[in-house]
């Protein structure tokens, strides 16, 4: 029980600090993968913070994360943008990686954009191309590893969540159409997202495993995010950008490293950003989504 209170005094602390800070009132939150900050550039308005001056906040420790917190307004919508997330890998626990999805729950926020960089192991993926996450494999989870762990604070969702629909099937459809009519439907497709907890990259063996296991990209984040997205009833929509190949074949003497995850977001970024502008432009909020933090 103290647990649970010094956990929600900790997320409303962030949370009236931020609203002390800013006029914004955010409708969707929005969490840039590696390279995919630039996002962020397109709000209007904005008012942004380091994450290093956000009581509470974790820093960011990975190239290709800013560390920022913007604020801001996008097609007529309000949005709040994490450029840089907090990986397990960088040592942070999951509840600390996914610390600013319930401060996100507690400014008002109904709808939740995840991105992140990705390799595929799908013939039908290669680097460059978006996949619309239509479910996830969160390997960490499975043994125990979840930001959900400990005592539950009914205030944010209940014990015992169910993760069956976590990425809403209205926004992906909503994508699909939107990728048609910027003419880059053949870049898009759905898929099954597993996050493994890296740093490493993956082993042959290991990528020939996921691969037989039905996953189509590979990443190092996103689920613990989205687990608790959905724990505290945000709506989900979530994107990978395919980086590169994942290799399954020990001929093969190409290897991933992080600058060449870097350089796809880059060559990749006005696309992602006109897609993700699009779709905050064409959802529907309800704006009715605030809970009672009083302990
Ligand atoms: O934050 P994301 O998931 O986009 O970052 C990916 C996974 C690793 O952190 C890094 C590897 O290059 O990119
Ligand atoms: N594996 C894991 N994480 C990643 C990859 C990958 O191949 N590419 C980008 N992030």
């Amino acid at each position: 029980m103290y647990q649970i209170y010094v956990f929600m005094l900790c997320c409303c602390k962030t949370a009236d600090w931020l609203m002390s800070q800013t006029r914004h009132r955010p409708q969707v939150a929005i969490i840039c993968g590696s390279g995919l900050g630039m996002l962020a550039d397109t709000l209007k308005c904005q008012d942004s913070f380091a994450y290093s001056d956000i009581p509470g906040f974790p820093q960011s420790t990975v190239q290709g994360h800013a560390g920022r917190l913007v604020f801001g307004e996008l097609k007529g919508k309000t949005c709040v943008c994490m450029q840089g997330r907090f990986h397990m890998y960088e040592g942070h626990s999951l509840c600390k990686t996914t610390f600013p999805v319930r401060v996100f729950k507690l400014l008002g926020v109904e709808t939740l954009i995840v991105t992140n960089a990705a390799g595929s192991l799908a013939d039908s993926l290669q680097p460059g191309d978006i996949m619309i996450i239509k479910d996830h494999v969160n390997f960490p989870g499975l043994v125990g590893l979840n930001p959900l762990s400990g005592p539950n604070d009914d205030k944010f969702g209940p014990r015992f969540p169910a993760m069956s629909g976590c990425y809403d099937k209205g926004l992906r459809c909503l994508a699909l159409d939107i990728a048609k009519q910027l003419g880059v439907a053949s870049l898009m497709q759905e898929g099954v997202y597993a996050m493994v907890g890296g740093p490493n990259f993956e082993t042959i063996a290991e990528a020939r495993l996921l691969h037989r296991l039905g996953v189509d990209a590979v990443g190092m984040s996103t689920a613990p995010e989205v687990v608790v997205a959905t724990h505290c009833g945000l709506r989900v929509f979530g994107l990978s950008l395919i980086t590169n190949k994942v290799n399954t074949h020990y001929e093969d003497s190409e290897s991933v490293n992080h600058e060449g995850v870097l350089e796809v977001g880059r060559l990749r970024s006005h696309t992602v950003q006109q897609l993700v502008t699009e779709l905050i432009s064409r959802m529907e909020i309800n704006n009715n989504n605030t809970i009672n933090t009083a302990v």
